[in-house]
């Protein structure tokens, strides 16, 4: 029999010092690094942020489970439900549950607080699917699996027969790999498997500087501080990849322009390959600015204070602008993750800073409700003079280097509504993610499922009772928040409501007060962007390090937004002035005028 789950009470948010798989990596696995103390910038790998536990917060060191992990054998074997059955694959919960609501409602918020949080995420988590093995997992039928087959090939997507999309064309499989472990992939046997992160988990702009050094130096010019550009039709882009005259681009074929960037899914889409464009040439505008204003600096400092700066405005731009949207703002001001221009952050070198896998593989996955299905190209009339699909171009970012595509691209998405939060992913996502692509047509949705149970992910009501929400007993325990349809819908999936998988939950849960996630998401979320805040030595506003920035800097810091860098790198001459917000919702502001705050005198080292 089962007793009803309860929270428990031992836990204290914020203050998990990592659970016994973490010890086993930084005690037995972890090469040695020795740190210089005096350093006053981040290295390139996250090392030495902690001096005390100096691969604390480096790329390629293991998340963190807040809870035990759920596999059916301890290891790595897929949960099973209570009574002993196998859970509903992905696909059918995608279709049951969530495809039947698939409609874009516009949002108050414009397309860039989807994309700027796609752009968050990368710089804090990479947990890439293993590539190695068989080309296809697919080629082996999935009543062959067994033990023997190759791990990363164990869990490939299950599609139903009678699958109203994928059934005309009589596919039976969609392409999954398992995530890269520990034991598996980084030779260090910690059980139950866990992935590492091979991002780095602060916020450090990793994603546009790279997650290790050989990446770093690799798309450094080592001239004036700049990062390396290629300049195609008179325009500045990321570096384009060598490819040694092959047209593939992330396993496409036929792809003429394939960027270079600090993290590799620059490609994915034209939203994120913008972004890392933008900052790429942001990064360039900066160390100019420094080079006029200090003409004795060397190409390192240069560079490295370039990257510190814009470190230091991501980490505003999301402490600041994004988290009130996405946790809610009076929830952020509660818990302490507001930014407030009197109180500094306190640096605390007890945080593990590191992010929870339940964060990775589930919680921060719900906004993919968010995403929007049509890139507009708005040009400067602001006239939408074409609308594309989102999966049609992914992995393909030839059109992006076309004429005044990328600034119509960008001015798309500041005048664009985004997608509201609904409990349901878009339908393109939904069925055709990475359309044309070599592996076939992919469901979003029945990945992120399938990637919760792959790395372990505990259940949807255990998060909920470690985030001490009110206990859930039973499948009618629900009704208190969703709607009659999806909880018969859920008892028809799952065995039991111990059951439930936590994105399926977490989706489904109304969005909280003023916020763009339910509450199990907010509390998950909450735990990590606390970790890699007050657990980050050079995070922008701590006092008292080596680095730290002197009250002028932090001023001039403070004035500037995502707005600023879309006005110092495109076409664009207004932006609005709350900038994730569309265009008639807020004013908008002349990019001549905005420009004006970015007055750098405050780093002229001689005044
Ligand atoms: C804009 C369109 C987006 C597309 C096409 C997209 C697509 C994807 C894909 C294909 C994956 C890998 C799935 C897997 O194999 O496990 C992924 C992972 C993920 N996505 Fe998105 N995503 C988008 C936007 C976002 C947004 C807006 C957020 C959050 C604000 C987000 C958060 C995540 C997270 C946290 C992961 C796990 C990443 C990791 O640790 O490696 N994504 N996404
Ligand atoms: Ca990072």
């Amino acid at each position: 029999s089962i007793s009803c789950m309860t929270a428990n009470e031992d836990f204290v948010i914020y203050h998990g010092d990592g659970p016994q798989s973490n010890s086993i990596y930084y005690d037995k696995c972890a090469p040695t690094v020795i740190c210089n103390p005096n350093d006053i910038y981040r290295t390139a790998n996250g090392s030495c942020n902690n001096l005390e536990n100096p691969l604390w917060g480096s790329s390629e060191t293991p998340y963190i489970r807040l809870s035990e992990a759920a596999y059916n054998d301890g290891d790595h074997e897929v949960r099973k439900q209570l009574d002993g059955s196998l859970l509903p694959i992905p696909r059918k919960v995608q279709l049951l549950l969530f495809l039947g609501k698939s409609q874009d409602f516009p949002d108050l918020n414009n397309y860039h607080l989807s994309q700027f949080g796609q752009w968050a995420t990368h710089d804090i988590t990479l947990l890439p699917p293993d590539s190695s093995g068989p080309k296809r997992c697919c080629s082996t039928p999935i009543n062959e699996i067994n033990s023997n087959t190759p791990y990363q090939c164990q869990l490939p997507i299950e599609l139903p027969m009678d699958d109203p999309v994928y059934g005309r064309h009589g596919r039976t499989c969609m392409e999954f790999r398992r995530a890269m472990t520990a034991a598996h992939n980084f030779n260090c046997s910690i059980t139950p498997q866990i992935p590492m992160n091979q991002a780095t988990p602060f916020f450090d702009s990793s994603q546009l500087y790279g997650h290790k050094l050989v990446k770093a130096n690799s798309i450094r010019s080592f001239n004036g501080g700049r990062l390396i550009t290629d300049v195609i039709n008179e325009n500045e882009y990321c570096p384009l990849r060598k490819r040694n005259g092959s047209l593939l681009c992330d396993g496409r074929e036929n792809v003429g322009v394939c960027f270079e960037a600090g993290d590799p899914r620059i490609n994915q889409h034209f939203g994120i390959t913008s972004y890392s464009i933008m900052f790429t040439r942001f990064h360039n505008v900066v160390a100019d600015m420094l080079h006029q204003l200090n003409p004795q600096w060397s190409d390192e400092v240069l560079y490295q204070e370039a990257r510190k700066f814009i470190g230091a405005l991501n980490q505003i731009i999301v402490y600041r602008d994004y988290l009130p949207i996405l946790l809610g703002e009076s929830f952020t001001k509660r818990v302490g993750l507001d930014l407030s221009n009197n109180i500094r952050t306190k640096y605390n070198p007890l945080l593990m800073p590191q992010l929870s896998i339940e964060f990775s593989g589930g919680a921060f996955r719900v906004p993919h409700n968010t995403v929007a299905s049509f890139y507009n190209y708005v040009d400067k009339d602001y006239e939408t003079v074409d609308s594309v699909k989102l999966n049609e171009w992914m992995s393909i970012s030839d059109p992006l280097v076309e004429g005044s595509n990328l600034d119509e691209i960008v001015r798309g998405m500041t005048t664009s509504a985004g997608r509201l939060y609904t409990p349901s992913y878009n339908y393109l996502l939904s069925n055709f993610m990475f359309h044309n692509h070599i592996t076939g047509d992919q469901d979003l949705l029945a990945v992120d499922i399938q990637r919760g149970r792959d790395v372990g992910v505990p259940q949807y009501i255990k998060m909920r009772a470690w985030c001490g929400l009110p206990e859930i007993c039973s499948f009618e325990d629900l009704l208190n928040f969703l709607p009659y349809d999806d909880v018969e819908k859920l008892k028809e999936l799952y065995a039991t409501v111990y059951d439930i998988d936590l994105l399926v939950g977490a989706l489904l849960e109304p969005p909280v007060d003023g916020g763009t996630v339910g509450p199990t998401a907010q509390c998950i979320l909450a735990d990590v962007f606390y970790r890699i805040r007050f657990g980050d030595r050079f995070f922008f506003d701590v006092t008292g390090q080596t680095g730290s920035y002197s009250p002028a800097q932090l001023k001039t810091l403070r004035k500037i937004d995502l707005g600023h860098v879309i006005c110092a790198t495109t076409e664009l001459d207004e932006v609005p002035f709350n900038i994730f917000q569309p265009s008639g919702y807020s004013l908008m502001v002349k990019c001549q005028e905005h420009l004006l705050n970015l007055d750098l005198s405050g780093w002229r080292e001689f005044p």
